[in-house]
């Protein structure tokens, strides 16, 4: 059976879509780590599924490279605001998106036709309070926040100095995140100016991560470092992230492009 597929990045993180309304993927769990393959599949950093809802304008579901699931993907959500109006599925500028996380807003910047930024209302950080990652790990602190999915941020004064693809997957699997966490190193070089990595959970490192850029943005106002509004600077580019302080809604706004199209046979 032949599908095609869409490959889309926002700020460097890239997926696979997929519109199931269209191409239902009854196993996107082995997909998502077979596709996501760089020398093998298709490469990316996951697997994205488009579909409809009865609560919401469209539906997404996000797998990791591992196969594993997501609540919630920031960079997927603005890049589904590009494609369905790109592709026809909608002629709105404000689409609602249904996630395991909930219902979100996106609004679409359009320019000649074509969406080249979106904003998206990401809801209410919660679960937010400083973590003690105890002894015998390689960073003492962190900031614990939940964008929908799980993040610890850590701050650090050089970002030179964090040897991500070795603390990245221990931190990953500390025992204080049961279910795993992304992780984001965040060096604040300005007011209102983050510097950000990220070692995601289930894809490891990526050029960039929205949940993440929201995560670090919350944990720069939380602990006073940087209140408002920030721009998160990550290896694949900048979101920029408003937020008025906890009990508020997060609005991330940023890029969405399409890489390429490709039709692959299961
Ligand atoms: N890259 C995403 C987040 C994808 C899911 C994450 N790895 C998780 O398991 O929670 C984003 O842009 O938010």
């Amino acid at each position: 059976m032949k599908i095609e597929f869409t490959k889309m990045q926002g700020a460097g993180n890239d997926y696979i879509y997929v519109n199931t309304l269209i191409y239902p993927l009854p196993n996107p769990e082995e997909l998502a780590v077979a596709w996501s393959r760089p020398h093998t599949g298709i490469g990316s950093d996951g697997l994205v599924l488009i579909g409809s809802s009865g609560k919401a304008d469209f539906s997404m579901r996000i797998f990791n490279a591992d196969g594993s699931e997501a609540k919630m993907c920031g960079n997927a959500s603005r890049c589904i605001g590009k494609y369905v109006y790109e592709y026809g599925l909608t002629r709105k500028t404000e689409v609602t998106l249904d996630t395991l996380s909930g219902i979100k807003t996106l609004r679409l910047h359009v320019e000649d036709g074509k969406v080249d930024a979106v904003t998206v209302d990401m809801g209410i950080p919660a679960e937010i309070h400083p973590v003690d990652l105890g002894e015998g790990y390689p960073y003492r602190e962190g900031i614990a926040v939940s964008m929908g999915n799980p993040h610890l941020v850590i701050f650090v004064d050089d970002m030179e100095q964090v040897d991500l693809p070795r603390v990245g997957p221990v931190l990953e699997h500390h025992p204080l995140f049961p279910d795993r966490v992304n992780v984001e190193f965040a060096q604040v070089l300005a007011p209102g100016r983050v510097r950000m990595r990220v070692w995601e959970r289930g894809s490891g490192i990526t050029m960039a991560c929205g949940t993440g850029a929201c995560a670090t943005a919350v944990a720069s106002a939380y602990t006073h470092r940087c209140p408002g509004e920030s721009d998160i600077i990550m290896d694949g580019g900048t979101l920029r992230i408003r937020w008025a302080g906890e009990g508020t809604h997060l609005f991330m706004t940023g890029p969405a492009e399409k890489v390429f199209d490709g039709v692959i046979t299961v």
